[in-house]
């Protein structure tokens, strides 16, 4: 059998106008269907079954393959099983949701549930996270059958509704069923880190950064309760008052910095070579230079978010009336922990810091950081990404593997596989990375076409016999 027979019935990823103009149109319809998710029981139950018309729709070819199952999980995510010709492959994973976070209109320069086309841009909630990926998935999967293509590795496409409030409905049970059918995935896809452009001083040339591994998280409830009363004769203290000091002494002390322990320094060593002189040698001798860089990272606020544990304080509720003592007072805080640390070591580092017993803790969620995925030779997932983004963004010269400070689906599949990759094909500026859950969020119809382009290729790729090559270790 040759190494190379999955090249053999390469389909070139060249599209007509007639398909460009389908593919941007098709995007555009995605984002116009407002599939909200607010909270686990307030998802917008109209849309998402708009939404699931929809892909019926514009792809119908995909609905009608006999080689194809499609099923509806949990009401409104979908799993399609693609079978491939070869069932000594092991299959993977591709995955994307369909929700997105709230959008009020304020702030945006084109309201964001119109997807407009202005100035070579698509405008709208959705067009980073997460519907570009989803119908980029399921366009290239169109526009592949209907070159007769017939893979050879099978693998599922797993499309979460609830991504943005757990997954608890949508992948928590695809992957429950998948698991009961006895299903274990080489490797999985999901959205997470993208190639990055302009997020380091003096790294002139972008760079493609795969997630191979997520950061924990907590939502942690802070409640004060104190007696309340009139206004007129204060106490000394308030819930509100002691509340507040809490939560400052948590801004003003940030959790220890973690550099040095995690994917981040083979990142950084990935990297020493596309900075120009001094950084180069100075990222080249991490074991000397490991505390300077470790200072430079925390200055900026992205790359913080690298190197420790981080805490965000998303909510803050009390007081009941203007002229009474509050009885209560409650915040809530969003933690995203570092490889290195656990959700126990987290919260202990959390009371301490608060010192106070009259506060009371409340874990309301929490996860430890993910398990990191093999980035060696051997990592099929892995050498697959790298070699289609060699092909697909020849000017792109380092692709490293790092984390992905936010979460993702993909969590919820550790049970299928060890190896999950979250990496996007599209290129990530600061300014892009603002507008994810911000305002103005928006893809170029030329950066879509290439993630399109990019899935084109690589489920053609991972049907690929050439495993990757095993080192050779002397004895
Ligand atoms: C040295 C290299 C510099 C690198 C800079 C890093 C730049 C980071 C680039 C991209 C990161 C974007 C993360 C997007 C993925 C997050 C998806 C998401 O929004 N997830 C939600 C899901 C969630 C999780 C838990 C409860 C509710 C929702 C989230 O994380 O909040
Ligand atoms: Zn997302
Ligand atoms: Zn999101």
């Amino acid at each position: 059998m040759s190494r190379v027979k999955g090249r053999e019935q390469h389909i070139p990823s060249h599209f007509s106008q007639g398909e460009r103009f389908a593919m941007k149109e098709a995007l555009k319809g995605a984002i116009q269907i407002p599939t909200v998710s607010f909270s686990p029981d307030d998802i917008n139950t109209t849309a998402q079954a708009e939404f699931g018309e929809f892909i019926r729709t514009v792809f119908p070819t995909i609905f009608k393959t006999r080689f194809i199952q499609h099923e509806v999980i949990g009401e409104y995510s979908h799993l399609f099983t693609v079978q491939g010709s070869d069932p000594s492959l092991q299959p993977y994973m591709l995955m994307a949701h369909s929700d997105v976070v709230p959008a009020p209109d304020e702030g945006w320069e084109v309201p964001p549930f119109s997807g407009l086309e202005h100035d070579g841009f698509i405008h709208g909630r959705g067009t980073l996270d997460n519907k570009n990926s989803l119908m980029a998935i399921l366009q290239a999967l169109e526009l592949l059958l209907i070159r007769n293509y017939i893979p050879r590795r099978s693998f599922f496409i797993a499309l979460g509704h609830d991504e943005e409030v757990s997954g608890q409905n949508g992948a928590q049970k695809i992957s429950a069923l998948l698991q009961a059918r006895g299903v274990k995935l080489a490797f999985i896809v999901d959205e997470g880190n993208f190639i990055l452009d302009g997020f380091i001083p003096y790294l002139k040339k972008p760079f493609a950064m795969i997630a191979v591994s997520e950061k924990g998280a907590i939502d942690l409830k802070l409640q004060v309760n104190m007696t309340p009363g009139h206004s007129s004769a204060p106490p000394k203290e308030t819930s509100i008052g002691i509340l507040a000091a809490a939560i400052s002494r948590l801004e003003q002390t940030p959790l220890p910095n973690m550099f040095g322990s995690g994917p981040l320094k083979t990142t950084l060593q990935e990297l020493a070579n596309e900075f120009p002189f001094p950084a180069n040698i100075v990222l080249r001798n991490l074991w000397l230079f490991g505390p300077l860089v470790s200072r430079l990272m925390e200055r900026n606020y992205i790359t913080n978010a690298l190197v420790r544990t981080t805490m965000a304080l998303t909510m803050f509720n009390a007081g009941v009336k203007m002229n009474v003592i509050p009885p209560m007072a409650q915040a809530i805080i969003n933690l995203r922990i570092h490889p290195a640390q656990t959700v126990q070591e987290v919260l202990e580092l959390v009371k301490n810091i608060v010192a106070d017993d009259r506060v009371q803790f409340h874990v309301l969620t929490a996860f430890d950081p993910l398990p990191v995925s093999p980035s060696d030779h051997q990592a099929l997932g892995y050498q697959l990404l790298r070699q289609t983004i060699q092909s697909i963004f020849p000017e792109v010269n380092t692709v490293a593997p790092g984390i992905c400070i936010g979460n993702t689906d993909s969590r919820h599949y550790t049970n299928l596989t060890t190896s999950i990759y979250r990496f996007n094909p599209v290129y990530l500026h600061p300014q892009d990375f603002r507008s994810i859950h911000g305002i103005n969020e928006k893809i170029s119809v030329q950066a879509y076409e290439t993630q399109m382009k990019f899935i084109f290729e690589f489920i053609q790729n991972a049907d690929t016999y050439q495993e990757p090559i095993p080192h050779l270790h002397e004895l």
